[in-house]
């Protein structure tokens, strides 16, 4: 447990599972989760239990990294702006370890791995291994997303909705537990540089798609984070044109 704190900035953290008393439901996921960009900046703070946990680890991050950069040349483009638009505007990249042990099945109704919410990410890349789980809602209906081997599924975040002026739309989705099988994935959350202009670019503001969102940096949207407590895009609400 030496990963437990209470500190959100803490470069490595674990999180337990815990009941949502308001809601009355419990939220499963145990999730170690940590920075890992540059990795030898933050290497030496992973865990060393297995072994081969650091190598492996880096290994995986450092791909995950060359193929978030590929994905957002080619969303760049099928926008009409520049290659690497969005990646200029890269910062910091986080990861999540998700470990959902199997449920009662007494308790199945009121339990979740992860409740229904957007990433505050620009995307996310997610690898689950074979257990079933993610479900994304398509309008307006909860879809499996079930795994197939050696494929990743790709969120986009709220921030890619912003920046995108709302060519793109941040995908609500959630993880259920089941009584058989635990299960586990791997989010890798990629994120700007905290000076890092959110809001859409001139190229993609005309009559027909008016600008959703004012410019705003990637520091702001996390302060706001902070302080409007939302599981989706209302996290974006108060950098909207329309908002007071
Ligand atoms: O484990 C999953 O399938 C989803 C995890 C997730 O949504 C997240 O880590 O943001
Ligand atoms: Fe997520």
């Amino acid at each position: 447990m030496k990963f437990y704190t209470p500190d959100p900035n803490s470069d490595i953290r674990l999180m337990k599972a815990y009941k949502d008393e308001v809601a009355n439901v419990y939220v499963a996921r145990e999730s170690l989760k940590f920075h890992c960009h540059p990795v030898e900046k933050y290497v030496d703070k992973w865990p060393t239990n297995p072994p081969s946990f650091r190598k492996s680890a880096a290994e995986y991050l450092t791909n995950v990294r060359r193929v978030e950069i590929t994905l957002l040349g080619a969303i760049s483009e099928s926008l009409g702006l520049e290659t690497d638009y969005i990646e200029k505007k890269l910062g910091g990249h986080y990861v999540s370890l998700n470990y959902y042990g199997a449920c009662e099945e007494s308790n199945l109704e009121l339990t979740y791995g992860v409740r229904a919410h957007t990433d505050p990410t620009i995307i996310t890349i997610l690898l689950q291994e074979e257990v079933p789980g993610l479900q994304a809602l398509s309008e307006g209906k909860w879809m499996d997303v079930n795994p197939i081997p050696d494929t990743v599924v790709v969120h986009v975040g709220d921030l890619l909705q912003a920046i995108s002026n709302h060519r793109f739309k941040s995908l609500v989705h959630q993880a259920m537990v089941n009584c058989e099988k635990e299960r586990m994935s791997i989010a890798s959350y990629c994120y700007p540089s905290s000076d890092a202009m959110i809001g859409p670019p001139e190229k993609l503001i005309d009559s027909d798609h008016p600008a959703v969102y004012k410019d705003f940096t990637f520091e702001e949207f996390s302060e706001q984070m902070w302080k409007v407590i939302a599981f989706d895009d209302a996290r974006l609400n108060s950098f909207k044109c329309s908002a007071a």
